[in-house]
């Protein structure tokens, strides 16, 4: 028989690794040693023991116990595990009011104004109230007689004399009267005493004192008998504030809310025997409503939460806009923190826009754009983005669009070039600052627009080469930076681009495709070269907005739209699907919406609310910054805008190609073109004008030219079909 190993034996080597038993050989473990594989020493040693294979696994092995795969002593505690967890959990030292100096100063001045209203409440009363004392006071010496003599006379004991009167026990009684009559034998000088001193003082007062201390002791002395003679069930003062209607959320209002949510999971954790659900921070008020930190059931994502919203907000028994889901930034999928707000948010007083009164921008900082939920304030790093702003009409796209470009105008050094296709003169307030601005959705202003957006393309290629001229020890990250925006000779200074309702421009038959990829174009090489591109559309389809504009915006802001797919149209594929839903806000919900790209996560913004009157104040003191650091220019110092002449694509075709020339190529026809009207046709390519053709329903032709012998095949115009179109039209067109 083998003997067993002892321990601290080593274990033998394994017969398969040294097949050719040279380290077998050298061991010294002699004949009687132990054979055994190495895997199960290993298995010995290591903290985790592998599982067998199942083919090396007898029948024993696989009716056994299954592998370990969890650490040795899990039913001990980690504690690095535990600490680990705690720091992630920990609570803030400072309280996060006190975090931010708006919402420390916000609060401070919510208490003191509470204060205040308490003090003025009481102190209009205050006539009431000495009138009520005054009317309690007899009834309060009443009552201090009374007492004083019951008191005296050990009048208390009464009843339980007579008790023991009614007993016949005559030991109790005696001894109850003893005791009576020792009190009232001591009490009895004391009153007296009492009595002499208040006489004495009282004649004093009435006497020798002042009539003010004479006065203040009657007053105080009513004051005093007033409150003793106050009846129980009236109290003097009255409540200065009524206690607010807003209930305290608690973790069982919580856990109701999401068990009526229909989430199985949520079900059978709040069910017997589940495990629950978790609240790893106590529930705190956090700015203007209550901050509950839950950790749903395993499985469960704030994503399913997020969805159910309008459920949540039915079973916290709390109107839509005050309730908002949200996930815990770098915690697991299911840690929600569920923020109740005291009231709705389209309904809550927002805080002043700090540069409404005062002060001018840096666009290379970060802008406030407008406030959260909890009314804290939401910025929007606009430098090196772009934005796009979608919503069905009427959801305050324009007056978040406005916020921005306040913004833009009162930093001098950044060139507006605004066009608003709608017509409505949205955006007329900020003309005397504008360097480009056109309003209407009429050709030639979408034209404006097209022109000016060549401008601004052509003007990158200007900014690049400038930028990569530069040493490197003055432009190290190959981007504009504040200090070569301000050299005004290198012309990198701020550029904001803006249209609002671009779907005019990005659909228009003749303009529209140019128009997308120019504008995809500055948005890709753009950003670093200092031009921001803002766009706003309440149609965000792919027919109003060109993938490259959409797939490629950093920053988005969703107010309220219809369905899915204007949802991840304007805030990017899987919006819908990860929750962030604009589809949620209502019709009450005025400038509100989903804000994406400006933060790590998606935040949920009201926009300042900035009205005309507002707008034109801060327009006035960005036009006198401009003035003072002489950057107004274009269209602000009267400069007409690039040219919007009236022309007609066909009518100069025929103007350019005399009848009789039929077929010309379209390298021809631009060329003449070119030559006709240089602002417009200048540049243009042959596919160009096939592309200008197509939305008059013409196609370019194959034309056939033998030249030097040889025959060449080239696409081109037919002069008879341009004819044909031109003269059907003229005669459909209405007399006059
Ligand atoms: N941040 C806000 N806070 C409160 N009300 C707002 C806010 N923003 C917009 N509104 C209200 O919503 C109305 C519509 O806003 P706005 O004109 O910007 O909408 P729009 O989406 O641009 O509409 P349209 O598509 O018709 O141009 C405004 O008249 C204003 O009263």
């Amino acid at each position: 028989m083998t003997p067993p190993n002892q321990p601290g034996d080593r274990p033998a080597p394994d017969r398969d690794l040294f097949p050719d038993n040279t380290a077998m050989d050298r061991t010294d473990d002699g004949p009687g040693a132990e054979v055994v594989s190495i895997e199960t020493a290993r298995a010995g040693r290591h903290p985790y023991p592998p599982a067998a294979p199942a083919a090396d696994q007898g029948q024993e092995d696989s009716d056994g116990p299954a592998p370990r795969v969890d650490p040795p002593g899990t039913d001990g505690r980690d504690w690095r595990a535990e600490l680990a967890d705690k720091v992630k959990a920990r609570r803030a030292i400072v309280p996060m009011w006190l975090r931010s100096r708006a919402e420390a100063v916000d609060t401070l001045a919510w208490a003191g104004g509470h204060y205040l209203h308490v003090t003025g409440y009481h102190a209009a009363r205050s006539p009431l109230y000495a009138g009520r004392l005054a009317a309690r006071s007899p009834r309060g010496l009443a009552r201090t007689v009374a007492s004083f003599v019951r008191w005296t006379f050990d009048l208390e004991g009464e009843p339980i004399r007579l008790a023991a009167v009614r007993r016949e026990d005559p030991e109790s009684y005696l001894k109850l009267s003893r005791q009576r009559d020792a009190r009232v034998r001591l009490r009895l000088p004391v009153a007296i005493l009492a009595a002499i001193v208040f006489g004495i003082s009282s004649l004093l007062l009435a006497t020798a004192a002042p009539t003010s201390a004479q006065w203040g002791a009657v007053a105080a002395l009513v004051a005093l008998l007033g409150m003793l003679g106050a009846p129980a069930d009236r109290p003097l003062i009255d409540r200065a504030v009524v206690a607010t209607k807003v209930e305290r959320l608690t973790s069982t209002v919580v856990i109701d809310a999401l068990a009526a949510l229909g989430i199985a999971e949520i079900n059978k954790a709040t069910g017997k025997g589940g495990r629950g659900i978790g609240f790893p921070a106590p529930i705190t008020r956090d700015g203007p409503g209550w901050r509950a930190d839950v950790d749903l059931p395993l499985g469960v994502t704030v994503t399913d939460i997020m969805e159910r919203r309008d459920r949540l907000a039915s079973g916290l028994r709390r109107p839509l806009g005050c309730v908002w889901p949200e996930s815990a930034p770098g915690q697991h999928a299911g840690r929600l923190v569920l923020w109740v707000g005291d009231q709705d948010m389209s309904s809550a007083k927002a805080p002043a826009w700090p540069l409404a009164r005062t002060g001018t921008a840096d666009l290379f900082k970060p802008v406030v754009f407008g406030h959260d939920q909890r009314m804290r304030p939401v910025t929007i790093p606009l430098m090196y983005a772009n934005v796009l702003i979608g919503a069905m009409p009427g959801a305050g796209k324009t007056f978040a669009l406005r916020v921005l470009l306040l913004a833009a105008a009162l930093d001098p050094t950044a060139e507006l070039r605004l066009f608003e296709l709608k017509g409505s003169g949205d955006l007329s307030v900020f003309e005397s600052v504008a360097h480009h601005y056109g309003s209407g959705p009429d050709d030639d202003t979408i034209y404006a627009c097209l022109l000016s957006l060549r401008e601004v393309y052509k003007d990158l290629e200007r900014r690049a080469k400038t930028i990569s001229n530069l040493p490197r020890d003055i432009c190290p990250e190959n981007k504009v930076t504040p200090q070569l925006a301000a050299k005004r000779s290198l012309g990198l200074h701020p550029l904001v681009f803006a249209v609002d309702e671009c779907q005019e421009l990005f659909s228009h038959p003749e303009y529209g495709k140019e128009a997308g990829d120019l504008a995809t174009a500055i948005i890709k090489r753009g950003r670093a070269l200092g031009v921001i591109l803002l766009l706003a559309t309440q149609r965000p389809d792919k027919d109003s907005l060109p993938t490259g504009v959409s797939a490629n915006v950093g920053i988005r802001f969703c107010l309220r739209v219809m369905g899915q797919v204007e949802n991840d149209m304007v805030l990017g594929t899987s919006a819908y699907r990860n929750g962030i839903r604009a589809t949620t806000f209502t019709v009450r919900d005025k400038g509100i919406g989903y804000l994406v790209g400006a933060a790590e996560d998606a935040q949920i913004v009201r926009s300042a609310y900035l009205d005309g009157p507002a707008s034109e104040r801060i327009v006035t003191r960005a036009h006198a910054a401009r003035t003072a650091a002489g950057t107004l220019s274009g269209h602000a110092i009267g400069d007409t805008e690039p040219a919007a002449p009236a022309f007609d694509l066909l009518s100069d075709i025929l103007a350019v190609v005399p009848a009789g020339e039929g077929k010309v190529w379209s390298e021809v026809v631009v060329t003449r073109l070119a030559e006709l009207r240089p602002q417009i046709y200048g540049g243009w390519e042959s596919d160009q004008l096939a592309a200008a053709l197509k939305p008059h329903g013409i196609d370019t032709v194959q034309i056939s030219r033998r030249i030097d012998g040889k025959q060449i095949n080239r696409r081109g115009i037919d002069r008879d079909r341009i004819t044909e179109l031109v003269t059907e039209r003229n005669r459909d067109r209405p007399a006059g």
